[in-house]
């Protein structure tokens, strides 16, 4: 049963109709929607899921049932994402506030893992960078395999505390905060969150949002865009949250454009902020909250050029044949690792480095061992792979063998290093020796389940 507490708190708040609120939640109705990979066509297109669009977001789509993803190779191999609806709509919000042109934009997305949020910002900010931080370490690691899978070059994963954000002052032009929260807007998809959820929770959260806020928001440059959202359907951690950054910093708040058939409720803060309501009795999704505000004061950043050494001629001439010929590409080293970023990016690694535990930037290449190339799991999964590196092209019954990291027999004649695709995705690598194939999947990524 839904809490009593939680059902009274929402009277007065705008969009809620309590009859039909406990109506959806006692219905068990759930909803599925995935997210394409713009840059990971399976067969050359996107028709695996021709199914009804997230009519927010470019590249959602609903299931009409919900399949198992963890026997579906392509979505181990990133060619979609399985995000709940309402969550796409940040899509809009960058399509509203932030526009179509991203070239050169630096991008935080500070709560990021598992990766929801910041799959969706590396397709959408591909001329950008993108750091994606997660502050607790467990949850990194996810984080690094979810963005690994995605594929993009130009996302450099971090594990840090807001604050340690501070050297960093004006330095982002975009920063979403997808708050820890007290998760009201998932009961219906989690009916166990309920016996989680208490008014004192409700509290604790409200304050440490206010607290995430207040150490990123110097982070922001002057006329950046903060994104705020939160899974929670309490005005503590929503519409109040909005009144207080207004109260406490030089933003405004943006306003979106909406069309009347999503049903999205807007709410009008006594401050004139602007938030985002989704009632799942209302739209086709969870619960979800989001708002937008422009930053008014602070500066443009003018941070020195620091710079990392590159890798040398030699090394450079190894690695050409495994990657698409890009000029525009950085390569450094990092222990044995060669590791590439775009250029326009090495100064800003250099910076990041300094002030921040990177977990991840851009691919990994692989590592030498005297003139060979052992290619990393990273590159086999990017968007970087020249193609003229052997691929054996397997069926799903091979592919899932593979991703168990069992033993598979495939006919190809290939010999050595070989990507494994699976209809046009690839999945990782592995060697054929004459009498056998040696499986790298990676350990930890594996399916367990049989
Ligand atoms: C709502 S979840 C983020 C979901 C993610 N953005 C996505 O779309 O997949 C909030 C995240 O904030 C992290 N978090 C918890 N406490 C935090 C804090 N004090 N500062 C920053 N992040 C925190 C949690 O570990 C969690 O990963």
């Amino acid at each position: 049963m839904l809490p009593q507490a939680l059902i009274k708190s929402l009277q007065n708040v705008k969009g809620f109709d309590e009859e039909a609120f406990k109506k959806v939640h006692a219905s068990g109705m759930q909803v599925t929607s995935v997210r394409l990979n713009p840059d990971k066509k399976v067969n050359g297109e996107w028709s695996m899921f021709n199914e009804e669009p997230v009519p927010w977001c470019r590249y959602g789509k609903y299931l009409t049932e919900r399949p198992s993803f963890t026997f579906d190779p392509l979505f181990h191999g990133g060619a979609y994402y399985v995000q709940e609806a309402s969550s796409m709509f940040l899509w809009h919000v960058l399509q509203q506030a932030v526009g179509a042109e991203t070239t050169g934009l630096k991008v935080l997305d500070l709560c990021a893992a598992p990766g929801g949020k910041s799959t969706l910002l590396a397709s959408y900010f591909k001329d950008g960078l993108l750091v994606s931080n997660e502050v607790i370490k467990s949850r990194a690691n996810i984080l690094v395999e979810n963005i690994t899978k995605w594929g993009n070059d130009n996302v450099i994963v971090t594990n840090n505390d807001p604050k340690d954000f501070s050297s960093l002052e004006n330095y982002f032009d975009v920063i979403v905060v997808d708050a820890p929260c007290s998760g009201s807007g998932l009961f219906r998809k989690d009916p166990d969150a309920i016996n989680e959820w208490s008014e004192a929770n409700v509290a604790l959260c409200s304050h440490r949002q206010q607290r995430i806020l207040a150490d990123i928001y110097p982070a922001l440059k002057k006329d950046g865009i903060l994104i705020y959202s939160t899974c929670s359907y309490s005005k503590e951690e929503d519409e109040d949250i909005l009144n207080w950054m207004s109260g406490e910093f030089n933003v405004s708040g943006v306003k979106l454009k909406i069309e009347d058939e999503w049903s999205i409720v807007e709410t009008i803060t006594s401050k004139k902020n602007y938030g985002y309501r989704f009632y799942p009795d209302k739209v086709k999704g969870e619960g979800f909250f989001i708002a937008a505000f422009k930053k008014n004061d602070g500066y443009g950043n003018d941070f020195k050029p620091l710079s990392i050494p590159s890798i040398s001629k030699n090394e450079n001439a190894l690695i050409k044949e495994w990657i698409k010929n890009d000029q525009s590409l950085f390569f450094f080293k990092q222990a044995d690792n060669i590791i590439a970023i775009p250029q326009q990016w090495k100064n800003d690694l250099a910076l990041l480095q300094k002030s921040l535990y990177l977990r991840k930037a851009g691919i990994t290449i692989g590592s030498l061992k005297g003139k060979d190339v052992i290619p990393d799991h990273e590159l086999a999964l990017s968007l970087l792979m020249n193609d003229r590196v052997p691929v054996v092209y397997v069926s799903k019954e091979q592919a899932l063998q593979y991703l168990k990291r069992k033993e598979f027999i495939i006919e190809d004649s290939v010999k050595g290093w070989a990507l494994v695709n699976y209809c046009g995705i690839n999945l990782g690598w592995m060697k054929v020796l004459h009498n056998r194939i040696n499986n790298y999947y990676p350990v930890n990524w594996r399916i367990l389940k049989d």
